[in-house]
């Protein structure tokens, strides 16, 4: 089988492995009350590797928090299989999932929403590591209190346990709800856009708190974001999602600095980038993600693609390879002359013999668009991540 996702080295076992993982919704209603059948997530393969961060990037409703629900065993997959450390998972009953939960822990995007209005936050952590610590005492379970507020750089946390969620910061919040994480001592961390909801003064903190919490532990951190200059910052592999499919797969460097897919190229030249001034304006973009109940034929990306052939509106493109360990699901691949097409194609000037009119980049205000936070941080012209040192 050809490895997709993320897989950078294939003779280590990834803690988190993912196969074929499809989701289909059901819907009702609509006209005469049909059955539809939504397709969030399409055959998705993603490795997670220990103390290595991953990004998947995508657009509003691209089937990023779906695959973390997935992965946290919150959804069951429509098809598709699930390894941790090689051995596969199926959770039937409590039980079952408390011991898969202990190792695999899910951060939301809103801390505000996980955690409980009518508790104090030491009561919230106190619980979390007794459930985890079943055997401690209450000494040790304060101890262990103090030591996860340590570790999220909440000190001194006499300062923290008595309050009330509301009476906390965003990022307080946040790195309360990465402390209760890690009373599990997770194996794995699925982080859904843990910093768009924090203002942009607090962002970079919190993301240098994840990226230096997966290297010291040893913790598989998957990092969904809709931003793709802060997965090239913070993730070393990095995947991208487009209508419920990864399309591109690879070093997060690689994928960012020589982007293989339309679609990759499309999310870049959307991005602020001070080197690119040119970024900022006109968009060579016609068109939304698709309805995922009604997808086009093909590949899902071709009413928006620059480069569209006829092949691409009738046959889904496999996957090519790109590079080392990099990966695209184009069918511009599929012959030398197509590949260096792309490459001959400047980012924001796509192949003007197909281009569509230029179009303003839409504003991040509907459900589908787009999003490029202009309070994320650019893309760094030095190609390096800012957070190992
Ligand atoms: N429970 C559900 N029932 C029906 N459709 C759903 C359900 N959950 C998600 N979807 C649909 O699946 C698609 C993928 O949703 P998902 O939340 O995974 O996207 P996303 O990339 O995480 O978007 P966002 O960044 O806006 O959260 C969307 O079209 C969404 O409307």
């Amino acid at each position: 089988m050809t490895a997709l996702g993320t897989t950078v080295d294939s003779a280590v076992t990834p803690v988190l492995r993912a196969r074929g993982l499809t989701k289909n919704f059901t819907l009702r209603g609509g006209l005469f009350g049909r059955r539809r059948t939504l397709n969030a997530v399409d055959d998705v393969d993603l490795d997670l590797f220990a103390g290595q961060v991953t990004a998947i990037i995508g657009e509003s409703g691209s089937g990023k928090s779906t695959v973390a629900r997935l992965l946290a065993q919150l959804q069951r997959p429509t098809a598709g299989s699930i390894e941790l450390d090689g051995a596969p998972v199926s959770v039937r009953g409590n039980k079952e999932l408390r011991r898969y939960v202990a190792r695999v822990q899910l951060i939301l995007q809103d801390p505000f929403a996980s955690f409980n209005p009518v508790h104090t936050m030491g009561y919230q952590l106190r619980r979390a590591v007794r459930i985890h610590s079943p055997e401690l005492t209450p000494h040790q379970v304060e101890e262990r209190v103090g030591q996860v507020l340590a570790e999220v750089n909440l000190t001194p946390a006499r300062q923290y346990v008595d309050r009330y969620p509301h009476e906390l910061s965003g990022g307080q919040r946040q790195r309360l709800s990465i402390a209760r994480a890690l009373t599990a001592s997770p194996s794995v961390i699925l982080a859904d856009e843990p910093v768009s909801m924090l203002d942009v003064s607090i962002r970079l903190g919190v993301l240098n708190l994840l990226a230096r919490l997966a290297a010291e532990r040893n913790i598989a951190l998957l990092y969904i974001t809709h931003d793709i200059a802060s997965a090239r910052y913070f993730a070393e592999v990095a995947a991208v999602m487009y209508a419920g499919e990864l399309v591109e797969g690879g070093s997060a460097e690689e994928i960012t600095q020589h982007p293989t897919h339309p679609y990759t190229r499309l999310l870049i030249s959307a991005a602020p980038d001070p080197d690119r001034p040119a970024a900022s304006g006109p968009l060579r973009d016609a068109g939304a993600p698709p309805n995922l109940a009604d997808p086009p034929t093909g590949c899902r990306f071709h009413p928006r693609c620059p480069f569209v052939m006829d092949k691409c509106r009738t046959t889904p493109p496999p996957v090519f390879p790109t590079g080392q360990a990099h990966w695209s699901r184009c069918w511009l691949h599929e012959t030398p002359a197509g590949t260096a097409r792309l490459a001959a194609t400047p980012l924001n000037d796509p192949d003007p013999a197909v281009a569509g009119p230029a179009v303003q980049a839409p504003a991040p205000t509907g459900a589908q668009h787009t999003q490029t936070s202009q309070a994320s941080p650019t893309l760094p012209s030095d190609g390096k991540k800012g957070l190992r040192s």
